[in-house]
């Protein structure tokens, strides 16, 4: 149904080189330890891109021993690859102390970076234009004789070009004459737009192409500050750039760099270059979500490609098409990069959408049966009193078995009450609560008392105490996380207050909703119905909405 396949046409082959280890790490709030770096650098290495940045060894004690350890435990396929400056103005290169560690990390490849611009180099090195062309050639050829291979990375590129193309352009020429294998060319401060990225690397390739004789081996490496690092890197590899720097997630520093996640698909379903191996594609959601674990970054569920809502569908009328052909809705296959589609409930939702979800939950329905119909317009009723029914899928599901008369009770709450303390202690204060609660259970009637040091944790834990010993397996429940909203903050304390609580047994999650005007009813509600759920997973195995 999909138009686009994976085509793998050798003579489109790009060289993918991930810098997240080195400027993924430049972000602010993101910080590495070494075996964050190991982690990464391996789930790389196994999605299959042949170039990894590892860091700046000498920069800073951590890629020192990063790219020691690594000889420990080394890749199984990519190149691992060292990054640094050009050697300091004024100082030959063999003498620079900042170029001896980039040796020591004893990587065959060495990315080194250089001005471009020549504002950078009278404001930023100061130092004059020719002395910078002497520290780009000086310090390809002295890794050159340490038989080391070279990328060189042209900082602010564009910048550079659009200022002084001439002297842009005797900047490349020096580094290509000096040995550089790779010339890349960098939107440093991610300003450019698609179209002079397109026209300037066509320029650079034809008139160096003329001049060294032979086909270049150009590269991207571009920055988001414009919104545009995933369209300039993809314009440049049309233009003729051969080698695609970005990072996973896009992380780099300010606003980010090119998005590896959008890119690799972008090229090789769209474009149909080779970037790594088709059957290493289905890895990239799940690459892209260790790395924002390890990096302890919350997933951006709105990512394209990756993100959770990449392929959630909420609207009826996309449900409904989608049900009846993926290509209405979808721009490629979610399995084709492991990510799944998803159906959300909502009160944007049509019976498509209703019908979905019964499937998920093992229920068959089809739009004549009047039930769903009843179960929408429910829904919508609730949607409109606060539930939020998206966040609360095993919630929708219990509501689904009520209209559909399958909805099982295993116990009946006859009331609770809960008491608040605020108490001195010491200098301090100390706050209590204490619940009770009155259930009928198998026509027993129990009634049970707990103490927490809130209300919520007061009353889960009555309820528990209450049905324990009638349902044991209740006691692998546990609340693994409670979100409360306030739904109308203009109304004060007589807002409406939505409580989201997230349940587990350990190994599933499921989530269930609660609305009131009083938090601690809203809890209960969430509670209740978690626990409910709780139980009818026990009874049922697994159901569609727990998630592992
Ligand atoms: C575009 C990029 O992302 S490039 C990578 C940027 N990444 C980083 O900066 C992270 C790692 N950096 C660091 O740990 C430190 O900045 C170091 C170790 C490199 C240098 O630290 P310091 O010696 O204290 O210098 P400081 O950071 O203050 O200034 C940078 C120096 O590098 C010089 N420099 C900048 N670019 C280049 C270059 N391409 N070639 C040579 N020298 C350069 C600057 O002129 C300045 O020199 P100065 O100290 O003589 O004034
Ligand atoms: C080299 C690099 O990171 C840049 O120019 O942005």
């Amino acid at each position: 149904m999909y138009p686009v396949t994976t085509p793998v046409l050798p003579d489109r082959s790009l060289w993918m080189y991930d810098t997240t280890l080195r400027d993924g790490a430049q972000r602010e709030g993101l910080a590495l330890s070494i075996d964050d770096k190991l982690r990464i650098a391996h789930q790389l290495d196994e999605l299959g891109v042949p170039f990894i940045e590892g860091g700046w060894p000498g920069a800073n004690p951590k890629d020192v021993q990063f790219f020691w350890q690594l000889k420990e435990e080394p890749l199984q396929q990519a190149q691992m690859v060292a990054f640094c400056s050009t050697r300091r103005p004024g100082r030959p290169a063999a003498e620079d102390t900042m170029l001896q560690p980039i040796l020591s990390a004893g990587t065959e490849w060495i990315t080194l970076f250089g001005k471009s611009w020549d504002l950078h180099v009278i404001e930023g090195l100061k130092t004059s234009l020719d002395e910078n062309l002497a520290m780009i050639g000086d310090t390809i050829e002295f890794l050159r004789q340490q038989g080391r291979r070279v990328i060189y990375d042209a900082e602010h590129w564009f910048d550079g070009y659009k200022a002084d193309p001439t002297y842009a352009l005797a900047t490349l020429k020096t580094a290509l004459g000096a040995g550089a294998e790779w010339l890349v060319l960098c939107d440093t401060n991610g300003g450019a737009l698609p179209p002079e990225v397109a026209d300037i690397v066509g320029q650079v390739r034809t008139q160096l192409t003329q001049e060294a004789g032979s086909p270049l081996a150009l590269g991207i490496h571009t920055h988001n500050d414009g919104a545009m690092a995933v369209a300039n890197a993809l314009v440049a590899v049309t233009a003729g750039a051969t080698m695609v720097q970005g990072t996973i997630n896009g992380y780099g520093e300010r606003c980010g760099n090119a998005d590896l996640c959008a890119l690799i698909p972008n090229l090789q379903l769209k474009l149909g270059y080779h970037c790594i191996p088709p059957q290493q594609l289905t890895k990239l959601t799940e690459t892209s979500r260790l790395i924002s674990e390890v990096v302890n970054l919350a997933p951006n569920d709105h990512a394209p490609f990756v993100g959770r809502s990449a392929f959630a569908h909420k609207g009826g009328i996309h449900v409904s098409a989608v049900e009846r052909n993926p290509l209405t809705y979808e721009h490629i296959q979610p399995e084709l990069i492991g990510n799944h589609r998803r159906i959300v409930i909502s009160d944007q939702a049509g019976l498509s959408n209703v019908l979905s979800k019964a499937r998920s939950f093992g229920i068959e329905l089809t739009k004549q049966n009047p039930r769903c119909r009843d179960l929408l317009d429910q829904l919508k009723a609730l949607e409109r009193k606060g539930y939020q029914f998206e966040a609360a899928e095993a919630s929708f599901e219990l509501l689904m078995r009520q209209v559909l008369g399958q909805r099982q009770y295993y116990f009946e709450l006859q009331g609770f009450q809960v008491h608040c303390d605020r108490m001195p202690d010491g200098d301090d204060w100390r706050s209590h609560s204490l619940a009770t609660v009155k259930v009928k259970i198998n026509g027993q009637t129990i009634l049970e008392a707990a103490e927490g040091n809130g209300p919520v944790a007061a009353l889960d834990q009555a309820l528990r105490k209450a049905l324990l010993n009638f349902y044991p397996a209740m006691a692998r429940f546990y609340l693994s996380d409670y979100k409360v909203r306030i739904l109308d903050s203009t109304a004060g304390t007589a807002a409406k207050t939505r409580v989201l609580l997230e349940s587990s047994d350990g190994h599933q999650r499921w989530t269930t909703v609660g609305v009131s005007t009083n938090i601690i009813e809203a809890s209960y509600q969430a509670v209740v119905e978690g626990l409910e759920y709780g139980l009818m997973l026990q009874e049922t195995g697994t159901a569609q909405t727990a998630s592992p």
